[in-house]
């Protein structure tokens, strides 16, 4: 009989493995984001891919020097933006796209940067575990938005980003949880076996 999942369980979880994650000193963040930059070559990019990156907030590792890194490999970019509580809709990010209120404390491209599809979704991560299963904030934004994607045929491939210190023992994941195909840390990339 499998256990009951609790929401507590999730939620003392996030708070720990953020508690971790803010408490990261500023040099050995800029360390972990170059590293994660320099495992840009084991994410297979085809010329135009369009990969969604996000712009950090709190303590979230910064994938900029990783984005960049792609976008020399061919790759596009797009950042997600908040439409209403619970969607997120991704939207294209050019040199020309200004950068506006998006939400959350979020910025990105406004409602007339192009929306677009991404084939490879980089997602910040409060936590993860050895079986790929993964922690935001609990709003459920990626969640439902890949769920959408899933559901039109175009599932995107799940890249998280993290520190290796936010990985956590065994997270509880219940039905709605899509996991990770692979996780980037400053120490490399691990690719998780798919769901059975
Ligand atoms: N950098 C970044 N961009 C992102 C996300 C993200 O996690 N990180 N998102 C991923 O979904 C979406 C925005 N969703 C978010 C949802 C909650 C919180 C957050 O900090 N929640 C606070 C409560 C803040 C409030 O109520 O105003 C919290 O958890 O304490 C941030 C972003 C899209 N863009
Ligand atoms: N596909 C979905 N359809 C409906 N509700 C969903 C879906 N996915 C997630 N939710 C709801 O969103 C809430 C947050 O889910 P969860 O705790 O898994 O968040 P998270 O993975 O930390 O957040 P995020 O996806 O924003 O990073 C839950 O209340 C859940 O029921």
């Amino acid at each position: 009989m499998g256990r009951r999942l609790k929401h507590s369980d999730k939620s003392q979880l996030r708070t720990e493995a953020l508690r971790r994650r803010d408490a990261l000193d500023p040099v050995f963040r800029i360390e972990c984001a170059t590293a994660i930059a320099a495992h840009a070559s084991l994410i297979g990019v085809n010329d135009g891919e369009i990969v969604a990156g996000y712009m950090p907030i709190r303590s979230e590792i910064d994938p900029r020097p990783l984005m960049h890194a792609l976008v020399t490999r061919g790759a596009r970019l797009c950042l997600p933006a908040v439409i209403d509580r619970t969607t997120i809709v991704f939207r294209e990010m050019t040199k020309e796209t200004p950068l506006v209120d998006t939400g959350f404390g979020t910025i990105g491209p406004g409602p007339d940067a192009a929306p677009m599809q991404p084939g490879i979704v980089l997602l910040p991560l409060a936590g993860f575990d050895k079986a790929g299963h993964r922690l935001g904030y609990g709003a459920g934004h990626y969640d439902r938005a890949i769920a959408r994607m899933r559901e039109a045929g175009r599932g995107p491939q799940l890249i998280g980003l993290a520190f290796s210190m936010q990985e956590c023992d065994a997270i509880p994941a219940a039905g709605h949880d899509v996991p990770l195909d692979a996780v980037i840390t400053e120490n490399g990339l691990r690719r998780f076996d798919p769901p059975a």
